[in-house]
């Protein structure tokens, strides 16, 4: 078995655990759901925020123990202040040593789109974003079938999530578009073996329909490559380790817009 359906598995047991503990009716109860969202689209072609998503990341399987010393407070504060258009939170626990709280503590300090990084396989995951304050949604295409994908983007819609789809060659593109999906994300690392290629992104670009916005996620580390990006038609880049790995992340994101 794969990194990636050990992943899906271990999500299947926490979201059967998640809902003995909470149901969606004590889900509904959070303030979150009256709150209005930011939309990532808007969010996105703001002229003036980045294009750039900032993952707050401390783990991940493919590099272990990235930093685990920083708040999420004081990372994404910093991430906002240096122009990113969004926040992207890590909530898996087991192989990204996230959590709920990290996104709801990301919330309650700033004023753009938060993402709910995780793996979605259970429409009770969505709720669950919604109650805990995330504007975006992330559905990847390897870990869920077709109507699955339908089904969880229109319900995020319906709660006034953006939604994310991510994938990672042409065959999922194909089959994952659909009217309920705001923006297409190209992740150039393979999810099953960590291998990374920005090529995955450019090979994509010019396939995926121009009514979607579309950004490269994933081993972005010099800031030459947003702009073999942006020619490409890319209108958004979801960056992680290449902030993470230093001691001031945000620090790190504002020298990195520098040199674009
Ligand atoms: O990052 C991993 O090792 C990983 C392994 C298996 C599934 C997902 C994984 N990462 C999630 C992401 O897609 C990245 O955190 C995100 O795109 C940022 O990538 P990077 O800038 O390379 O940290």
């Amino acid at each position: 078995m794969n990194i990636l359906d050990t992943i899906v598995a271990r999500k299947k047991e926490e979201v059967a655990e998640a809902k003995k503990l909470k149901s969606i009716a004590d889900l509904e109860q959070s303030v979150a759901f009256g709150r209005q969202t930011y939309s990532l689209r808007d969010f996105l072609v703001d002229p003036t925020k980045t294009g750039i998503i900032a993952e707050f990341k401390r783990k991940s399987p493919s590099k272990g123990i990235i930093n685990d010393k920083v708040s999420v407070e004081e990372v994404t504060t910093g991430y906002a202040a240096a122009g990113a258009s969004a926040l992207s939170v890590l909530t898996d626990k087991d192989f990204f040593m996230g959590h709920e709280d990290d996104l709801i503590a990301a919330r309650k300090v700033n004023q753009i789109p938060v993402l709910r990084k995780d793996f979605m396989v259970d429409e009770y995951q969505i709720i669950e974003a919604k109650s805990i304050g995330a504007d975006i949604i992330l559905l990847i295409a390897a870990c869920l079938t077709q109507q699955e994908i339908k089904d969880f983007a229109k319900l995020a819609k319906s709660m006034g999530l953006s939604t994310l789809l991510e994938v990672h060659g042409q065959e999922e593109l194909d089959y994952s578009i659909n009217e309920y999906i705001d923006v297409v994300g190209v992740n150039n690392r393979n999810l099953k073996d960590f291998t990374v290629s920005i090529d995955t992104s450019l090979k994509l670009a010019e396939t995926i329909p121009a009514e979607f916005l579309k950004i490269s996620e994933s081993a972005i580390s010099n800031p030459e490559t947003i702009k073999v990006l942006k020619k490409a038609g890319f209108n958004g880049f979801l960056i992680g380790e290449n902030f993470m790995k230093t001691e001031n992340p945000g620090k790190a994101m504002a020298e990195f817009i520098s040199q674009l």
